[in-house]
């Protein structure tokens, strides 16, 4: 296992009329590997996944599965299974009817297909479910059901489209999880697209951020929020975001550049060397974060202890800690 599914997409572009989706993306996927899409709504993301899957096709460039030109390859010809964000479970069928649907177009012998839609729902936890109809499940249920789906494809490739966004604060905790285990499980190639910040931090193996078509960066994810190759990338991954101070300002630095520190390394210290007012503290209950604002107006968000004791309207200090301060310059955004 992991030695199929290698992916690669060669100058892919591909417009819906004026819009632009995807401006010219590169992007290698190694075999077994996780790779997370992450990017602002209208990024381009989705429609990487339905170029992969062949439910569209590019403008231009290629797509290659394991070295093989798929780009002509209609999507049931493709060793592909997509889990879509609504799930796409077919109400009428019960629970075990749609995860046989597949099995037999593919025309597997009945008991065959049992035996194996039976074990991929043991798998997932669900197999005391197989007589219902999806709307007699819970949205978390109807995920793992459209994950047993894909399993029993057997695919070389795994596309998940926003698998967890339907799902509550404690099932996505606890989904995510499992998606991790099954992945480890598999060792199957799996591109996966979310909006969620721990998402993209910890289900891949490595994150692509992409912007308008582009892709800004590609790495493991902590490697690309401890070094954003520019300021968009910068503001995006990492929540509450890094802040983005002109040069000169609060952090010092020169004039053409943009200085960034992220809000876990600014700390309250009495000895800090900037002074700040604090506008606002939302206390989290395992953490605060606080807003403040320095006597230039500069805004600088930290991320406090849970109980730190400062309030709206006092002057505090902050010490920045020195290694993590990261220069962008101001022109292009690019890291320096
Ligand atoms: N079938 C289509 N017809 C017209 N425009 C489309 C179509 N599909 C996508 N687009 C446009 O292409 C761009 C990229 O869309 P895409 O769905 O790939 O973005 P995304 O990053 O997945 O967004 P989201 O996070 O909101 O799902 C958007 O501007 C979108 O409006």
């Amino acid at each position: 296992m992991g030695e199929h599914g290698a992916i690669r997409l060669e100058s892919l572009t591909r417009s819906y009329g004026r819009v632009v989706a995807l401006d010219d993306v590169d992007l290698e996927v190694r075999a077994g590997e996780m790779m997370t899409l992450v990017g602002p709504s209208g990024s381009g993301k989705s429609t990487i996944l339905r170029l992969i899957a062949g439910l569209d096709r590019p403008d231009g460039g290629r797509i290659l599965v394991d070295g093989q030109d798929v780009s002509q390859v209609p999507p049931h010809r493709r060793a592909v299974a997509m889990v879509f964000q609504d799930f796409a479970l077919y109400p009428h069928l019960t629970v075990l009817g749609n995860l046989l649907f597949g099995l037999r177009v593919r025309r597997v012998r009945r008991d065959e297909a049992d035996r194996r839609a039976r074990s991929a729902a043991e798998r997932l936890g669900i197999g005391d479910l197989l007589d219902r109809y999806p709307d007699q499940t819970s949205g978390g249920q109807r995920q793992r059901i459209a994950l047993a789906r894909a399993l029993l494809r057997e695919p070389t490739v795994y596309l998940l489209d926003e698998p967890l966004a339907s799902l509550d604060a404690p099932l996505r905790f606890a989904t995510r999880a499992d998606l991790l285990a099954l992945h480890r499980d598999l060792g199957t190639t799996t591109v996966h697209v979310t909006h969620d910040q721990a998402e993209a931090m910890t289900l891949g193996d490595r994150v692509a951020v992409l912007d308008r078509g582009r892709i800004r960066q590609v790495g493991p994810p902590q490697q690309v929020y401890d070094e954003p190759a520019d300021m968009f990338v910068a503001g995006f991954l990492g929540s509450p975001p890094m802040n983005l101070v002109p040069g000169g300002a609060v952090l010092g630095g020169s004039r053409g550049l943009i200085l960034g520190i992220r809000p876990e390394d600014l700390t309250l210290d009495v000895d800090g060397s900037i002074e700040v007012t604090v506008d606002v503290v939302e206390a989290l209950g395992s953490e605060s974060i606080l807003l403040t604002r320095g006597a230039d107006g500069t805004r600088l968000t930290v991320r406090a202890g849970p109980r730190c004791g400062a309030r709206p309207g006092e002057t505090v200090r902050l010490r920045p800690n020195p290694d993590r301060v990261h220069h962008f310059d101001a022109e292009t955004g690019r890291r320096r």
